[in-house]
């Protein structure tokens, strides 16, 4: 077996709080195939958030082969995730400024378990295999979305995951690519044979799991005979420590791509903006060090990445400060970035921030405009800085989790390093804050009908990623 859930559950919030997951128990076996379906918000992401290492659950444990993964410390959870748990989620999540074949490669290159030519052929032999061995070179805006979808599978692979986790990954295609991409990822599990759980709406590709469950109200339900498995399960091959490097001819071209990215990465890193990943939020370490992976002896490497990650991750924090209504749908939000050790600058590249309203099962980009300039250059930051944005949310249809309120998402997208002038040492953070807003042609009396606050409606309330 390689996923046992039991007994989950999830509450988002303090009082009352937010019962997202009352009770769920989910056990995959070896190249299993689940699918979940479920109305909005029945708790189906939060449940496969918990799975995937992303969420803590309040009660319960998630064991991957036999591994609690809630018992681990964030490093190693943080492993796991990227190593043993492949993610693929509706919204786009490739860096746009790396090529198909560098988003593809870089989960392997940010452990120290294979070589960069190994990570390059697999990459390589992945895009092959979803249908894109003429595209490698090509950029994430270039694609289509259904050749993004597939860029994304690939990269969920690369290090051979024992579980893939898809959260609606079909849901934005139309019908004829979201069965294909279906299909791509039931051949790739047989291939593979990794354990599959699929989070759908569509209940005809749902049926073609070898089980099938449905999220109501929070609670896991299984339904739906179990389909007989297709494939013998292939024998997944012993870990080693450090992969042999791929043929000649493949690592040779591997060796020259990521030496033109190291070469490019810097000069390209005005044109990010945020599109990256849950998966990728704090890992990101950069493509410029991909082709200095050979000179380092791997403990160095490891340390420093460690060093960096921790100086990018926990030293630097960022959130909304405050969000003020300008009138006609626009409003002012201000989006915090601290160095908590003043001590030791940090130099963050313009802040590239977006901003989402959901609508349906999806996010739909609204216009976010920075006010001050200071988002356009290098800064130091050394203790708290704040960045005004617009955000003009002209929207008359949007989903409602909170009754009349719209669910926004920020996702601001930085390059983080310790040094005014990178050399070496460059880390791409991805922050998602998310707001409930509330809209400008709603009165609070309307909102007060369906709503209980202690005092008018606010403005805005803070969560909690998710
Ligand atoms: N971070 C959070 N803070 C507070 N409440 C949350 C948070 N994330 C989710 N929720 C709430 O938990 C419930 C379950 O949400 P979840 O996203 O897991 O449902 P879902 O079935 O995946 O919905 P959808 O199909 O719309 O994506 C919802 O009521 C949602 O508003």
């Amino acid at each position: 077996m390689i996923l046992s859930a039991k007994g989950l559950r999830k509450r988002y919030g303090g009082d009352p709080g937010v019962d997202a997951v009352i009770c769920a128990d989910l056990i995959v076996g070896a190249g299993e195939f689940v699918s979940i379906v479920g109305r909005s918000g029945s708790g189906k992401s939060t449940l496969l958030a918990m799975v995937g290492g992303l969420t803590a659950p309040t009660a319960g444990r998630v064991q991957l082969a036999g591994d609690e993964i809630w018992d681990l410390p964030e490093a190693q959870l943080a492993d796991v995730r990227r190593e043993r748990i492949g993610f693929v989620f509706q919204f786009p999540s490739l860096l746009p400024n790396l090529r198909a074949i560098d988003n593809v490669a870089l989960p392997a290159l940010l452990g120290n378990d294979v070589t960069p030519e190994y990570a390059y052929a697999r990459a390589q032999g992945l895009l092959a295999r979803v249908g894109l061995s003429d595209r490698t070179t090509t950029f994430p805006g270039q694609m289509s979305g259904g050749e993004q979808r597939r860029v994304v599978i690939a990269r969920a692979l690369i290090n051979e995951p024992q579980l893939l986790l898809g959260d609606e990954p079909t849901s934005d295609l139309d019908e004829e690519t979201e069965e294909e991409i279906f299909a791509l990822l039931d051949n790739l599990r047989r291939e593979e044979n990794f354990a599959m759980a699929l989070v759908t709406h569509n209940h005809a590709l749902a049926q073609r799991a070898d089980r099938m469950f449905e999220m109501r109200q929070g609670i896991l339900l299984p339904c739906g005979e179990p389909r007989a498995l297709v494939a013998a399960p292939i024998q997944r091959p012993e870990p080693t420590a450090l992969k042999a490097p791929a043929p000649v001819g493949a690592a040779a071209d591997g060796a020259r791509d990521f030496e033109k990215l190291g070469k490019t990465l810097w000069a390209a890193a005005g044109r990010i903006f945020a599109a990256a990943a849950l998966m990728f939020v704090l890992a990101s370490a950069a493509n410029y060090g991909v082709a200095r992976y050979q000179q380092y002896e791997l403990d160095a490497g490891r340390q420093r990445l460690a060093a960096l990650e921790e100086l990018a991750t926990s030293t630097l924090q960022s959130d909304i400060a405050s969000i003020t209504r300008l009138g006609d749908s626009r409003y002012e939000v201000t989006i915090y970035l601290e160095n908590t050790k003043a001590e030791h600058p940090i130099y963050v590249m313009s802040p590239s921030v977006q901003g989402f309203v959901q609508v349906g099962v999806g996010w739909q980009e609204a216009p976010l405009t920075p006010i001050d300039d200071a988002t356009a250059a290098v800064l130091k930051v050394t203790g708290r800085q704040l960045y005004r944005f617009i955000f003009e949310a002209r929207l008359t249809k949007f989903t409602e989790l909170l009754p009349h309120y719209m669910h926004v998402r920020f996702s601001n997208t930085m390059l983080v390093s310790p040094e005014s002038t990178p050399t070496n040492e460059l880390f791409q953070r991805v922050d998602n804050y998310y707001v409930y807003l509330k809209p400008d042609n709603v009165d609070d009396a309307t909102i007060a009908k369906d709503v209980r606050f202690p005092g008018p409606p606010p403005l805005w309330i803070w969560m909690p990623p998710h």
